[in-house]
């Protein structure tokens, strides 16, 4: 079939989107192409989440912080969705001992919020059909796709496959799209894949007499160095708790008798990727948006923010441009390539500081000194977390100044400990003071 008709009495043809994938990324692209008065068109493999018994999918709930917000704002979802979901100020960790200390995410007021996936999704579903000018293709399995001419071939569940042709396709169909396969083929794109040798399981802790098992406005984690298990709130009560750890220890743990009687886990851990390419687009035909551009591990929690984010950098251009495609989409994957990477590898380091890091005092001290220069210079020095997870500073920014920072401050400490020794300071001090600051 051809794509969308045009409302009868309109003159000027509206360029037609075709947005794949209608998970988190892409029933919010929907609503903002749909307020720009294209024609959109959401092909989504899936039947609707809307109306399905059960809904399959990564995690059941998410850390939602400012850059995923800002990108709800956009299109006026930002309130409902945040008085539906419960803030977290802190990290709450749990020691060997059961002793539990929690370490503040930023300055008092500011938090991240857990938030039900599969509401959210549905919610921008929901969201987006309120456009006369958005229409939602369920039980369409992006096959394959022509660069050249942009025609798409879709199945059905029941065998029958259809062919739409589109201005511009938005590959935003997640970690394994179906759509990024054709830019495998073409020349001078550049792709890698890493899957950690990591997995997770996710457990439900249900509440206690009724009420949350723990307290529920934090990220709860038990660090253990070599592994770690999260726990975030939900709104019936329960907590969802991730374990996350190496494979071979999930396959021992599934073989030990002490355990096996747990079914969950008979369950099979799943695996985490890391997918880095770029260009993120193909003339002025198709782009990609998302985890099908950038998956990456959930440790940061800002996959879904930085996919959300996607969605107002793309707009923000698209004005810039005039709405010409073949100008604004080169000039998103000059723009965004860099962040997206930048964000990989930050996903990737906080795994380490969550599991590990947190059980260290010079690490908790680090911290504590960052808060203390960021109230007392807060335009100088802003720590790595506020940055990437309470602005909009673009993450491979963030990341330049928070190794600018760290230079700073390493200069301070060596110059406080010259000031020091000059007046003649105990030796043991100032090797104290030099050595906090290796
Ligand atoms: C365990 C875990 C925890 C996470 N926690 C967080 C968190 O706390 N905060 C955060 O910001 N991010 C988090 N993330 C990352 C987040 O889940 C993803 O970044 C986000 O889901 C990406 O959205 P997306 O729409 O790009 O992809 P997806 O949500 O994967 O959606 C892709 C959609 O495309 C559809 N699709 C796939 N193939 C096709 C096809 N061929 N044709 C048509 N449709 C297709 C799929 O059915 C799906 O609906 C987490 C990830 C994991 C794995
Ligand atoms: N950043 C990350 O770490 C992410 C990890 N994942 C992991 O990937 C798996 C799939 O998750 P999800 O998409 O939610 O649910 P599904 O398992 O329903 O996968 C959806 C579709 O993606 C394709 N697919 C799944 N796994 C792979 C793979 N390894 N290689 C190529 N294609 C694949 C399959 O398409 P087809 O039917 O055509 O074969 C599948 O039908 C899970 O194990 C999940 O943990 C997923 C996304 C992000
Ligand atoms: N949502 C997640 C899912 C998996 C692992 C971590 C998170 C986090 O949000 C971590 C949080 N940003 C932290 O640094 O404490």
């Amino acid at each position: 079939r051809s794509t969308m008709e045009e409302p009868s009495g309109t003159h000027t043809k509206r360029k037609v989107v075709a947005v794949v994938g209608g998970g988190l990324v892409g029933s919010l692209n929907a609503c903002y192409f749909a307020q720009r008065g294209f024609n959109v068109e959401v092909f989504e493999t899936r039947e609707d989440i809307r109306q399905a018994k059960i809904v399959r999918g990564r995690s059941i709930n998410l850390a939602l912080s400012h850059r995923g917000r800002q990108a709800l704002k956009h299109v006026g979802m930002e309130e409902k969705i945040v008085s539906q979901g419960i803030p977290m100020h802190a990290r709450m960790i749990h020691s060997l001992s059961g002793k539990q200390s929690p370490i503040p995410y930023g300055k008092k007021g500011q938090y991240i919020l857990s938030v039900d996936r599969a509401n959210l999704n549905k919610e921008l579903l929901t969201e987006a059909e309120k456009y006369p000018n958005a229409k939602l293709n369920f039980d369409h399995k992006l096959q394959d796709w022509s660069p050249e001419t942009g025609l798409m071939t879709f199945a059905r569940s029941d065998g029958s496959t259809e062919h739409i042709e589109a201005d511009l396709i938005v590959g935003c169909d997640g970690a394994f799209s179906a759509i990024r396969k054709q830019f495998l083929r073409r020349s001078r794109f550049n792709y890698s894949q890493t899957y950690i040798p990591h997995g997770y399981m996710e457990l439900t802790m249900p509440p206690i007499d009724g009420e949350f098992a723990m307290k529920p406005n934090y990220l709860h984690i038990w660090p253990r160095n070599t592994f770690m298990m999260i726990a975030l709130p939900n709104l019936d009560k329960t907590f969802t708790c991730t374990l996350f750890m190496p494979f071979e220890e999930f396959e021992k743990i599934t073989m030990t008798s002490s355990a096996s009687h747990f079914y969950y886990f008979r369950l099979p851990a799943q695996a985490m990727v890391s997918v880095k390419c770029s260009p993120y687009h193909i003339g002025d035909k198709c782009v990609l948006m998302g985890d099908a551009a950038h998956a990456v591990v959930p440790f940061y929690g800002q996959g879904m923010n930085a996919g959300f984010e996607d969605c107002i950098v793309f707009d923000e251009i698209l004005n810039q441009f005039d709405e010409d495609l073949s100008a604004a989409l080169p000039e998103y994957t000059r723009v965004r390539v860099p962040d997206d990477h930048a964000i990989a590898d930050l996903a990737m380091y906080n795994y380490i500081e969550m599991r590990a890091h947190v059980n260290s005092k010079w690490f908790l001290f680090r911290k504590h000194v960052d808060n203390i220069l960021h109230l007392l210079m807060p335009k100088t020095i802003i720590p790595l977390y506020t940055m990437v997870t309470f602005t909009r500073t673009r993450y491979h920014k963030a990341v330049e100044r928070w190794h600018w920072q760290d230079k700073v401050k390493h200069k301070c400490f060596l110059s406080l400990s010259l000031s020091l020794s000059v007046l003649q300071i105990r030796p043991s001090v100032l090797g104290s003071v030099m050595w906090l600051h290796r």
